[in-house]
């Protein structure tokens, strides 16, 4: 039995993984957490997800709740991950992180933490989005350099980092398996006389709109065919499952940095 902390109870992903938490047979809802100022704090965790009555009130205070938890999931800001990141490093309490929108240097600052903690870091929990990785480094070595590659991913209007995780993953990978550098070949959006393409370009095209829970599509285009490997989120408990997974998953873990592939074993 797995007892897992929720931070950010009240959010958007908060709430489906205090439900996925709680269907869990073998894990068990140990605190919830909110903002010290948010109307959410004293409130049952499990009746703010619509799941019933858990016997587990909104806390604000990390530190407060360590006796209570093995492990905690984070699906935040990117600030609050971090801040969660250091009381979870001193106290050895093992982190999943579903957060996105880190600077390289907030990633490296993760991997440090990663030498004391088993850390689970990803941009996304789907089952199929972690299988699509996999499609696409197979797509990106069979079809080389004679395709052009565009990512295209679309969100709901609330989110606010741009591409998300999830698009700049699929880069890294298509980029690695081509023997590129992502930073070096990126094109993240297109405007004016931009010229033609650079084949080895890997461009970026970002959609903001109403409740879409996540759409990405890699496109491959020769001349004469095109290859596209699309995923489509219907649901946020997709992801929701995924991460109470991973906190079964790295709990008694050694230190280490995790991400979904190693949850999966798709590594
Ligand atoms: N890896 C994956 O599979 C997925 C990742 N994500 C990522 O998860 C993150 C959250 O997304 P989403 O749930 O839509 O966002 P929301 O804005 O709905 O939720 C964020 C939550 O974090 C809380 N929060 C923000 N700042 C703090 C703080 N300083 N201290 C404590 N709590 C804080 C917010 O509280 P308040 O409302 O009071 O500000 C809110 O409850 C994003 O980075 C998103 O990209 C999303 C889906 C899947
Ligand atoms: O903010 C979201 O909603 C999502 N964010 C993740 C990302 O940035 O890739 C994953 C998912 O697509 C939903």
């Amino acid at each position: 039995m797995v007892r897992m902390a929720i931070a950010g109870a009240g959010g958007r992903m908060g709430r489906p993984l205090v439900e996925a938490c709680l269907a869990t047979a073998e894990a068990r809802l140990g605190a919830a957490l909110a903002r010290p100022d948010s109307a959410f704090v004293g409130l049952d965790a499990g009746e703010l997800a619509g799941a019933g009555r858990s016997g587990v009130h909104v806390g604000s205070d990390l530190r407060a709740v360590l006796d209570d938890f093995d492990v905690l999931i984070d699906f935040t800001r990117t600030a609050a991950t971090l801040a969660h990141l250091a009381i979870c490093r001193e106290a050895g309490k093992p982190i999943v992180i579903g957060t996105t929108g880190f600077s390289t240097e907030e990633k490296a600052l993760i991997a440090g933490a990663a030498r004391e903690l088993p850390i689970v870091l990803a941009p996304n929990f789907s089952v199929g989005v972690n299988l699509c990785f996999k499609l696409l480094d197979v797509a990106a070595r069979v079809l080389g350099d004679a395709v052009d590659i565009e990512i295209i991913e679309a969100h709901h209007r609330h989110k606010i980092d741009a591409p998300s995780g999830t698009a700049l993953r699929m880069g890294e990978v298509v980029a690695q398996a081509l023997g590129r550098h992502l930073a070096e070949v990126a094109v993240y959006g297109r405007e004016g006389v931009t010229g033609e393409r650079d084949r080895k370009t890997i461009g970026f095209a970002t959609v903001r709109a109403g409740d879409v829970v996540g759409d990405h599509t890699v496109l491959f285009a020769d001349v004469g065919e095109r290859i596209e490997i699309t995923h489509k989120a219907s649901s946020r408990m997709t992801f929701a499952k995924g991460a109470v997974r991973a906190a079964q998953w790295v709990y008694g873990r050694a230190p280490g940095l995790y991400d979904m592939q190693d949850v999966l074993g798709l590594r």
